[in-house]
């Protein structure tokens, strides 16, 4: 329970921004359930000064002149209370949304790795939706309960201590409830996420590699797959609903014992009982209604703490290349210095660099080649210090890039990859990425040096047309030249070209590096390539061989 309940509380300090707004809910939703038992208390009162007088005395008319405005009070409340509840919800799990992704952008800048897509996704979507059961069907629903069994236990103290036990107690019980259950639902509901997160990788993996799974014919496996995953999700699902349904007739076998209660103390105390016992069969009728919600908040519980264990698991992994505290000023310079880096991608993993050494002048061009696995890609990935050495440094116009933060690094140094992504969102949206400021006229000036104006231009939308998901709506070539448009964009002093052309065919892939070479002049270039074809006019060739950088003749 301490676990959970720290992961609880850490979640509600992720929405301390809306404390407001929760705490507002809170009470509109317990004034909301007063005015219900003030309600059933009057009608209560009505009918009791009814029975025990032949005419209507001046208290029976009383209370039923109070219940008109009562009536309308209490619809207007309810809806208050959702409105001002959803609304705190809403606000408090965008938040956290944005928080989590904060997180992951930070934890994940080499890419996924080995987290899939379908699990981080189910993170973000799933297990923050889990979250707001903690707000919206345990803590609203407890205040308000709270809030009802207490005034219960006054008012019907005032009609007699006795009652007063046999009504309240029971309600007051059924509050225990859901902190007694939660321990255990809290392990089906974890099991209950985990089987959803396996159901997402499940489908959105063979989605993602449509291609690959029709060609492999693929189909049947895949939903052969799912359907497995979809089951262990339903019999998960079917363990944590038959929990639910426990706990909810213990809550039922509550509510009746305090309604029993009222009737045994009417029963029990005779003539002079009957308006206590009227008093108490109503107000345990209206606290039955507010309660019948406590029970379902331990799944609630239960299922909120599943997902931020998940939520957190994901955000606390620890950064692969820690920000500075204090990060210098970006140097002015942009002259290329890798000084004896050792580097492996984890620690049981082979390393990639073994005292890797060399140098780019500003406005130098290097030809970075090597066979497959030699560490070019992971060269680009230290220079943009979305990893750091083990051992070793880089420099940056003679700063090193451990005690500049990333975003300062990734200002002056940019990267254009064979896989450059387009978004599914306009061609100037995704030029924007690199310089969310930049003019219509700068965004067409990028493409005219891309070499792709043209296709641009006979776009009926021009600069406002959609990409599509991944650039789908342009040919390889096309998206590539797009993707160097935004790269151009960029104000980098220094650009990284990994495999550029790579993937194109042999007219496509010559006419894109002569695009390259042009457009690049008066940068620092880094070409990563396997071979070059004499388009490319690089100052400086290396290879990479052994972890280490050697001279080579293209
Ligand atoms: N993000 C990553 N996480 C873990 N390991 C990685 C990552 N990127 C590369 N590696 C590993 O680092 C080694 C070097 O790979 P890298 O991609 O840098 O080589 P490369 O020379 O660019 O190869 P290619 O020419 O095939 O692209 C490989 O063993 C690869 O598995």
């Amino acid at each position: 329970m301490s676990a959970m309940l720290r992961l609880l509380l850490r979640v509600l300090g992720l929405w301390r921004a809306r404390r407001g707004w929760l705490l507002a809910g809170a009470v509109v939703a317990g004034l909301a359930a007063l005015a219900g038992i003030a309600l059933l208390a009057l009608a209560g009162r009505g009918v009791s000064e009814g029975l025990q007088n032949s005419a209507l005395t001046a208290g029976a008319v009383g209370s039923l002149l109070l219940l008109r405005p009562l009536i309308l009070v209490r619809p207007l409340a309810r809806y208050l209370e959702r409105l001002v509840t959803h609304s705190a919800t809403f606000r408090a799990l965008t938040d956290t949304r944005i928080w989590f992704f904060r997180r992951l952008a930070e934890r994940l800048p080499a890419g996924l790795g080995l987290r899939g897509a379908g699990d981080l996704l189910g993170r973000i979507v799933s297990d923050v939706e889990a979250l707001d059961g903690l707000y919206l069907r345990a803590l609203v629903p407890g205040a308000a309960a709270v809030a009802v069994v207490l005034a219960l236990a006054v008012m019907l103290g005032a009609a007699g201590p006795g009652l007063a036990a046999v009504v309240a107690l029971p309600l007051a019980a059924a509050l225990l409830l859901p902190p007694l259950l939660a321990p255990a639902a809290g392990r089906a509901a974890a099991r209950v996420a985990e089987a959803q997160g396996q159901l997402r990788v499940a489908a959105v993996d063979p989605l993602l590699g449509l291609e690959d799974t029709l060609a492999a014919n693929g189909e049947a496996r895949a939903t052969d797959r799912l359907m497995r995953a979809g089951d262990a999700l339903a019999q998960q699902q079917k363990a944590l609903a038959r929990r639910a349904a426990w706990s909810g007739a213990s809550g039922l076998v509550l509510s009746q014992a305090a309604l029993f209660g009222a009737l045994g103390y009417g029963l029990a105390g005779g003539e002079g009982a009957v308006a206590g016992s009227v008093l108490g069969l109503f107000l345990a009728l209206g606290a039955g209604e507010v309660l019948a919600a406590v029970p379902r908040a331990g799944t609630a519980l239960a299922a909120a703490s599943a997902g931020a264990r998940r939520l957190f698991e994901a955000a606390d992994t620890a950064p692969p290349v820690p920000e500075p505290a204090v990060p210098v000023a970006p140097p002015t310079g942009h002259a290329v210095r890798v000084e004896g880096v050792h580097f492996s991608w984890a620690p049981d993993r082979a390393p990639v660099f073994n005292g890797l050494s060399l140098e780019l002048p500003e406005g130098g061009r290097l030809a970075l080649l090597g066979p497959s696995g030699s560490g070019k890609s992971t060269l680009a990935t230290l220079l943009l210090k979305l990893a750091a050495p083990q051992e070793g440094r880089i420099t940056l116009g003679g700063t090193d890039l451990a005690s500049l933060s990333g975003a300062a690094v990734r200002s002056r140094i940019a990267c254009l990859t064979q896989d450059a992504r387009l978004f599914d969102d306009s061609i100037a949206a995704n030029l924007r990425l690199a310089d969310p400021a930049a003019t219509d006229a700068a965004l067409w000036q990028a493409l005219e040096r891309a070499g792709v104006a043209e296709v641009v231009r006979a776009l009926p939308e021009g600069l406002q047309t959609g990409c599509g998901e991944g650039g789908a709506r342009f040919s390889g070539g096309q998206g590539r030249r797009l993707a160097l448009a935004r790269a151009l964009l960029a104000p980098a002093a220094l650009l990284i070209l990994d495999e550029p052309a790579g993937g194109l065919d042999p007219l496509a892939e010559r006419a894109f590096l002569e695009t390259l070479e042009s457009a690049t002049q008066g940068r620092s270039v880094i070409l990563i390539t396997h071979r070059l074809l004499g388009v490319e006019k690089p100052t400086r060739i290396l290879r990479l061989v052994g972890g280490r950088a050697i001279p080579a003749m293209g």
